[in-house]
């Protein structure tokens, strides 16, 4: 087997969000004749609608690549794509951990970003060899020599022979792919040891059942083989192993080295967990391959069907993501204002937008989304630690000693003319400041510890227009610090809407309870009696608005009208209606519960 190793190469592609990553590995597809440029119309890898509507990989995927090389040699190229944004730093440390080298794609326009260096330290992590590849130098802009000099300075890597290339003309490719062969070592797996193979991705096939995405590191696996789950336990047969060229063919077998699919009429996504090792259920491995975790949801938010009769709707249509996407949890709940819903848990907010799109577009189901939350701490009285996902679950004052929330390690790349900005945003969202490092002369890197719920509120969007789009970020859980926390409900009419509860920092309650009644007087409409709104923090109201009652019934001015007209109106009316919820006497439009989080301080 050892000639065979010798000719196979592992790698992946790091890179900010818009550096070019999959317009580059689009070409590399192209050059190898793995796909003809016809069929390159659209970008393969980032294959679900949704992704290419945002512009953004969300699962990762591996191809298997035939390339001769200028060697004379043939060589097997497996690249594995990475997801790009923070959210999903999981699944791109799992797919880095299945390489042994990685391009790192910087855009010779605007140079390093937060979240190159954070995905570099991964990969630096992984022992990966790093290929510098300056993409972009067709643009106007681009300072390629500067971008060189920012990847010795910040990272410490010799860039003196990075690539420069353009993932868009297709310039540079050739070298990258040489530069792949060269420098990126092969695998070293033994193939007698018994069987080891990281999944790094998994999907759902609704013929197949749960396809694993898997790294071989040690042994072999074929159709037949007995496998094994190492952090379950769960045993299945595989039906099948094969690579995707991009197009899924089958094989005789995977071995020590090699990157490819399993499938093994595994009926849920659940039993391929990403980071778990399987194994030959007959000759097991000892141990499985380090670095395994649980995906943990960050934010959590209620989602409800407008319509109660769409409730098990939503259940199937949550029940048919999750079979994709592992890392998404629900459960029932019910709110006493929005009926029967399900309490879900995300990796994060883009993660959240992404499912709630699609529950929304694929299964055609009209929702009312409750503010996201993170997990809070809560110690209480009688020494019992409760973890709280949702407010309205909340002890009684009189039971809580003290409420911890989550904390996170934000590193913010930004232009020297903006850290005055970068610094008053974070000052006002709670953080603390830890960190100033000076990029080049023109970039500082600002490190801040924050409050994850501030992040998880419009931190990211704040940052955006605050620097006119030039401040990158990336942040890690850092662990759970007390903070001085209420919980601000809203009553309406006297009645308790609980999904508008929101626990938020004791000095921000004030302005944020004036704000919200504020917002929601403009949101709700009139009623037929008068309806007061009230923010309220345990018994003391803190903020009051009035929404007047409604004058006119919009039918009285067409008594003895046309009675199309009449049609019409009570047409609209039904339209209207259908994004309202009756919650207790008052009707309450879709956009009140988002309200909570469009409050600008
Ligand atoms: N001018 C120019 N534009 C490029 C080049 N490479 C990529 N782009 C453009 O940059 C944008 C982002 O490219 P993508 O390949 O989608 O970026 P990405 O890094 O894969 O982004 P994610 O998948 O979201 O991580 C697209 O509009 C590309 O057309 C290049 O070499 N030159």
């Amino acid at each position: 087997m050892g000639l065979v190793q010798e000719n196979v190469r592992n790698f992946c592609i790091i890179a900010h969000i818009d550096h070019g990553k999959s317009t580059l590995a689009d070409r590399i597809l192209e050059f190898t004749g793995a796909l003809s440029s016809r069929e390159m119309e659209d970008q393969v890898l980032d294959s679900m609608d949704l992704e290419r509507e945002r512009g953004i990989t969300i699962k990762l995927q591996a191809v298997r690549l035939q390339y001769k090389a200028k060697d004379g040699q043939t060589y097997t190229l497996n690249l594995i794509d990475t997801p790009g944004h923070v959210d999903f730093t999981y699944e791109v440390s799992r797919s880095l951990a299945a390489c042994e080298g990685a391009l790192l794609v910087v855009d010779a326009a605007q140079g390093i970003e937060a979240q190159t260096l954070a995905n570099v330290y991964l990969a630096l992590d992984n022992n990966l060899e790093i290929i510098p590849v300056i993409n972009k130098i067709d643009l106007p802009s681009a300072e390629p020599e500067r971008v060189k000099q920012e990847i010795e300075d910040v990272i410490g890597l010799d860039a003196s022979d990075a690539i420069l290339a353009s993932a868009k003309s297709g310039l540079g490719i050739e070298d990258v792919l040489e530069a792949v062969v060269a420098k990126v070592p092969p695998p070293k797996g033994q193939v007698e040891e018994p069987l080891q193979c990281m999944i790094f991705d998994s999907f759902y096939d609704a013929y197949k059942g749960a396809i694993s995405y898997v790294r071989v590191v040690h042994g072999q696996v074929k159709k037949g083989t007995k496998i094994k789950m190492m952090s379950t336990g769960r045993t299945f047969e595989v039906t099948e192993v094969g690579v995707f060229t991009p197009a899924p063919r089958q094989v005789e077998g995977l071995h020590a080295g090699e990157v490819g699919f399993i499938v093994a009429s595994i009926k849920n996504v659940k039993d391929t967990r990403v980071g778990d090792t399987i194994t030959d259920a007959e000759r097991p491995a000892a141990e499985p391959l380090s670095g395994y975790r649980q995906v943990v949801p960050m934010v959590y938010c209620g989602l409800y069907p407008v319509e109660t009769n769409q409730y098990e709707d939503l259940r199937d249509a949550l029940d048919k993501l999750r079979l994709n996407d592992a890392a998404l949890l629900y459960e029932p709940e019910t709110s006493v204002a929005l009926g029967f819903g399900f309490r879900c848990g995300f990796l994060g907010l883009l993660h959240m937008e992404i499912i709630q799109e699609r529950l929304e577009r694929e299964f055609d189901l009209d929702l009312i989304t409750t503010a996201p939350s993170v997990i809070y701490r809560v110690n209480q009285t009688d020494g019992e630690v409760v973890m709280m996902d949702n407010p309205t679950k909340l002890p009684p004052v009189a039971k809580i000693e003290s409420i911890e929330e989550p904390y996170v390690k934000a590193s913010i790349m930004v232009p020297t003319d903006y850290v005055g900005a970068v610094m008053e945003l974070c000052q006002e969202k709670r953080g603390t400041f830890t960190n100033m490092d000076y990029i080049a002369s023109t970039r500082v890197m600002l490190t801040y510890d924050l409050p994850l719920a501030e992040i998880v509120f419009d931190f990211f969007d704040q940052l955006k227009s605050r620097t006119k789009g030039y401040a990158s970020l990336d942040y890690e859980l850092i662990g759970y610090r007390v903070s001085q926390l209420v919980k601000l409900d809203i009553l309406l009419n006297s009645d308790l809407i609980d999904a508008f509860s929101v626990i938020i920092h004791k000095d921000k309650a004030y302005a944020r309870g004036r704000a919200l009644a504020a917002k929601l007087r403009t949101l709700i409409p009139r009623q037929m009696f008068e309806v007061p709104i009230q923010a309220v923090i345990g018994n003391k109201v803190i903020a009051r608005e009035t929404i007047n009652a409604m004058r006119k019934n919009v039918l009285a001015k067409c008594y003895g009208g046309d009675i199309s007209r009449k049609r019409k109106l009570l047409e609209k009316q039904k339209e209207g209606k259908k994004r309202m919820k009756q919650v207790g006497s008052v009707e309450i439009p879709q956009e009140a519960f988002m309200a909570v989080l469009a409050i600008d301080e």
